[in-house]
């Protein structure tokens, strides 16, 4: 017995020392730069806001979302190093879209760091493009997916988000005017009507039935797994099925419905798309299906007889059937629908922008309302969502896995503003995210930074200094998706409607406006709960 206590002490020491000797390493590479020692990894967004402040163990008031620029004002530099004491990695943090920039174009140096949780966790519906490691791996998701971005998608995409807006004005009761109450909830609902008609080619009611029965329907089952997300990405699937509770249980259920209407589909729209194909005359080519997972298919099949040609049949290409409803699934739609709240409630504020987009809009249409042609002109009404984006940067951190020793450049500044840059030597195996939300904010690229300026969004050189959708091979390939979407829907809203705030009794002009800004984090940046008062233009 006493051999046993021995051994597992000896286990445990050899642990220890480890630990140890790869933590002292950690202190060691970080000295010289602006540090935050934290025991736990607090960087990992989703749950930092809600910690308690606990300093040197768990700095979280560090992570203010807020004001994202004030550690890098306090250390008086744009870069700032993290130890924690759970990853044997030195972690970094740049708030400087210069480098942020230089890091993106360099893939190869600057990989995804898909162990973190955030990437396992997504992997739940199968492996897919987001998750998925730079190189070899990314291009054969990506030959795939790129094929349900085209313009008869985006075409869509544009009168779907029009059709299911003006449902919603009636299930709101805001049609003739009136207070829209719970803007979150319902663009969240809008956004996801949209992914049930383009993604999927489907028609759902405002609001989704419950029902009971073995398989969920298509609707209900996203509805229900996009409701519960960080529970179906924190749990494993067993936990949610074996459950005391039926409302957990019916999350599994979701889950496995999902999955399972998304398969028969793939294999249903295949198979008419190869007799489509079939049929064909030599020199025709099929229709491109109109909605997402029809195009998702037919991409597949064209990246397969492509790659059948070049290197033979025996060749694997494009992607497994799991991982296209892995691709299909993650499409989202809180992304579209949180910049949409965020957009309204800046417009709200400052409505001397609605006026700028509704004359926009008249000088382009003459009066009336706006179609996906007019989309190219409508640029102060993106320039709006751009900036909202820049002010309330959803995504909020871009993690990148150095694949090799790089020199990074930095810059320090001095009482007066006087700015010296520098570069820095980061090892192999560092961790260095972008932080985006500081990076948006940086007076030394923004001017006035903390101010609503869509007029800088109207300036390209501007407007590619901004991280929101990140750039480079790991860009948001749904960002002309997301554009349309929102353009779409806040043309149609401003030609139809002035709206305001609604402050609470006694509230003043500061406090409402933090409240219509300030946004938690559930995943992404969430707008919180806030009104606003619509009437019905002339
Ligand atoms: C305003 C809304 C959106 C914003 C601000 C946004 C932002 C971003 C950002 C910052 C990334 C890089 C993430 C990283 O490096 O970890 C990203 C990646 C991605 N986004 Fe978006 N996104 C939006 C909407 C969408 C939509 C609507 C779709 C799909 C329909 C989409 C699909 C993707 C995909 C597939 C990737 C991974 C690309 C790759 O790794 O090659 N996004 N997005």
């Amino acid at each position: 017995m006493h051999h046993i206590y021995v051994l597992l002490g000896g286990v445990f020491a050899a642990y220890f020392l480890k630990w140890l000797a790869r933590y002292i390493s950690v202190r060691l590479q970080v000295r010289g730069l602006p540090v935050i020692h934290s025991a736990i990894e607090v960087m990992e967004a989703g749950h930092r806001s809600a910690l308690p402040h606990i300093p040197g163990i768990v700095p979280a008031r560090k992570y203010t979302l807020d004001d994202p620029w004030k550690k890098y004002a306090d250390a008086q530099s744009d870069l700032i190093a993290c130890t924690q004491a759970t990853t044997p990695y030195a972690v970094y943090l740049t708030s400087n879209p210069h480098v942020a920039l230089s890091v993106s174009a360099k893939p190869a140096q600057y990989l995804k760091p898909t162990s973190m949780f955030r990437y396992v966790a997504i992997d739940i519906f199968g492996r897919q493009i987001v998750s998925c490691q730079t190189g070899a791996e990314h291009k054969r998701h990506k030959s795939v997916v790129k094929g349900c971005f085209n313009e008869t998608i985006m075409r869509g995409v544009w009168d779907a988000m029009v059709q299911t807006q003006a449902m919603m004005w009636g299930e709101v009761g805001v049609r003739e005017g009136g207070v829209w109450k719970d803007i979150e909830g319902s663009t969240t609902q809008l956004t996801l009507l949209v992914i049930g008609k383009i993604g999927f080619g489907q028609e759902w009611p405002w609001r989704i039935a419950e029902t009971g029965g073995k398989i969920l329907p298509l609707d209900e089952s996203l509805y229900v797994v996009t409701h519960s997300m960080f529970a179906q990405l924190v749990a494993p699937l067993w936990l949610l099925k074996y459950n005391p509770f039926a409302s957990v249980r019916r999350l599994a259920k979701a889950q496995t419905s999902l999955i399972h209407h998304i398969m028969s589909m793939i294999a249903s729209r295949g198979a008419t798309l190869q007799a489509e194909t079939n049929i064909l005359t030599k020199g025709d080519k099929i229709k491109p299906p109109s909605d997402v997972l029809g195009a998702i298919v037919a991409s597949q099949m064209d990246v397969v007889a492509e790659s059948k040609l070049k290197a033979g049949e025996k060749v694997q290409a494009g992607l497994t059937p799991e991982e296209i409803v892995g691709n299909v699934c993650m499409a989202g739609h809180e992304t579209s629908a949180h910049v949409i709240g965020f957009t309204l409630a800046y417009l709200a504020l400052y409505p001397e922008h609605q006026e700028k987009i509704l004359q926009e809009v008249d000088g382009i249409t003459g009066g009336s309302l706006p179609t996906y042609r007019d989309m190219p002109a409508l640029k102060y009404a993106l320039a709006c969502i751009h900036e909202s984006i820049r002010l309330r940067d959803i995504v909020m951190t871009l993690p990148k896995l150095l694949a090799e020793d790089c020199h990074l450049p930095y810059t320090t500044w001095d009482a007066s503003g006087q700015a010296t840059t520098h570069t820095r030597l980061l090892k192999a195996g560092s961790h260095l995210i972008i932080d985006s939300p500081a990076c948006q904010r940086n007076p030394f690229t923004w001017s006035d930074p903390t101010a609503f300026r869509p007029e800088r969004m109207l300036d390209d050189s501007q407007k590619g200094l901004s991280t929101g959708f990140s750039s480079g091979q790991r860009a948001c390939i749904g960002k002309r998706f997301a554009e349309v979407e929102m353009v779409a829907f806040i043309t149609h809203m401003v030609k139809e409607y002035k709206f305001e705030p609604v402050p609470l009794e006694g509230e003043g002009r500061m406090e409402m406006e933090k409240r219509y800004l300030e946004g938690k984090e559930v995943l992404n940046l969430t707008p919180g709960k806030w009104d606003l008062k619509m009437t019905k233009r002339a």
